[in-house]
């Protein structure tokens, strides 16, 4: 069995000489839940579009349960429950009748299921509610409900907590959560905020102007986040000469304010602290400190920004 459910090959899409995707190779694999970060316009929907099937690649392949080519993609499509664009909501039908419509659509006429798919995502106490009378989080929950008719393996949600409030966020992580762990359904899911997702997420793609610089799982980030020294000296670039000569490049990093972050730090802090002494520089502070994940982001963006 493919080890993948999702995957795409070198995936560009261009409008005109704009590239929004730009060689992207994605790989999801099954049981995960993986976090698509990315800034506004980064390419998120546009890639997410292209999975549902909404548009076509202008360059590149994508593989779903290791099927590729027009037909069989179309068949394993029915796999997947997307949430790519503002679900269709009828403003003045109810939740219940929108629901019914949406299973009829989906050939499964059945209202057993309009009822499962009321339960299952928490709104059943609104289904004589009209669809636009409804919050915004009840709205995301229909949506997902919506993506969840036809029993998929697999859900692609575009930005599914976008404009949800803290409480909101944390029941639809909650429900996302149980849907992978009770379910077994593998969740691609988008944001541009990475706290959000840090709570769910075992795998994370960082997609900027197009280009997917990282793909990581959550516990590797973890590490990548964990302990870094930070060094305050009184003359922090003989110092950088001293460290370009004994640790590689992307073990630290040297910031304006006389100081200088070593990540992972491989030796004992007093190594560090020895070089300078040795070599007549001043430790004026030193202290370990935890890199947050959105620090890592911004410095990855930064990395893999450079056009
Ligand atoms: N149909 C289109 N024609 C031209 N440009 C487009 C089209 N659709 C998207 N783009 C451009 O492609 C880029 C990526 O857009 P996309 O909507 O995928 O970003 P995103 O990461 O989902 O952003 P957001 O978080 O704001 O939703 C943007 O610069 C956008 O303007």
């Amino acid at each position: 069995m493919n080890e993948y459910v999702i995957e795409t090959k070198q995936v560009v899409k261009a409008y005109g000489s704009f590239l929004a995707l730009n060689h992207v190779n994605l790989h999801v694999k099954r049981g995960e839940i993986y976090g698509l970060i990315g800034d506004n316009g980064a390419g998120k929907s546009t890639l997410l579009k292209l999975l549902a099937g909404h548009s076509y690649v202008t360059e590149g392949e994508i593989r779903l349960f290791g099927t590729y080519g027009a037909k069989e993609l179309e068949n394993s499509r029915k796999k997947i429950g997307f949430m790519v664009e503002q679900p269709g909501f009828f403003p003045n039908m109810t939740v219940e009748q929108t629901l019914t419509y949406y299973c009829i659509q989906k050939g499964i006429p059945d209202s057993r299921k309009v009822d499962e798919m009321l339960q299952l995502t928490g709104i059943d106490e609104k289904r004589r509610s009209r669809c636009k009378t409804l919050s915004l989080g009840q709205k995301q929950r229909l949506g997902l409900a919506i993506a969840m008719i036809g029993e998929p393996q697999v859900l692609v949600l575009d930005e599914p907590i976008n404009g949800l409030d803290p409480s909101g966020i944390l029941e639809f992580r909650h429900l996302l959560q149980c849907l992978n762990e009770e379910k077994n359904i593998t969740i691609l899911l988008s944001s541009h905020i990475l706290n959000e997702l840090q709570q769910v997420a075992t795998m994370y793609g960082f997609l900027n102007k197009g280009i997917l610089i990282e793909e990581v799982s959550a516990r590797a980030l973890q590490e990548k986040c964990s302990d870094c020294i930070e060094i305050i000296l009184s003359d922090v670039e003989k110092y950088a000469v001293l460290m370009e000569k004994n640790f590689p490049a992307e073990t630290y990093k040297i910031f304006p304010e006389n100081n200088i972050r070593i990540y992972k730090p491989q030796r004992p802090a007093e190594v560090y602290s020895k070089l300078a002494s040795e070599n007549d520089i001043y430790i004026t502070g030193m202290k370990t400190i935890q890199t947050s994940l959105e620090d890592y982001y911004m410095e990855l963006k930064k990395r893999g920004g450079v056009q």
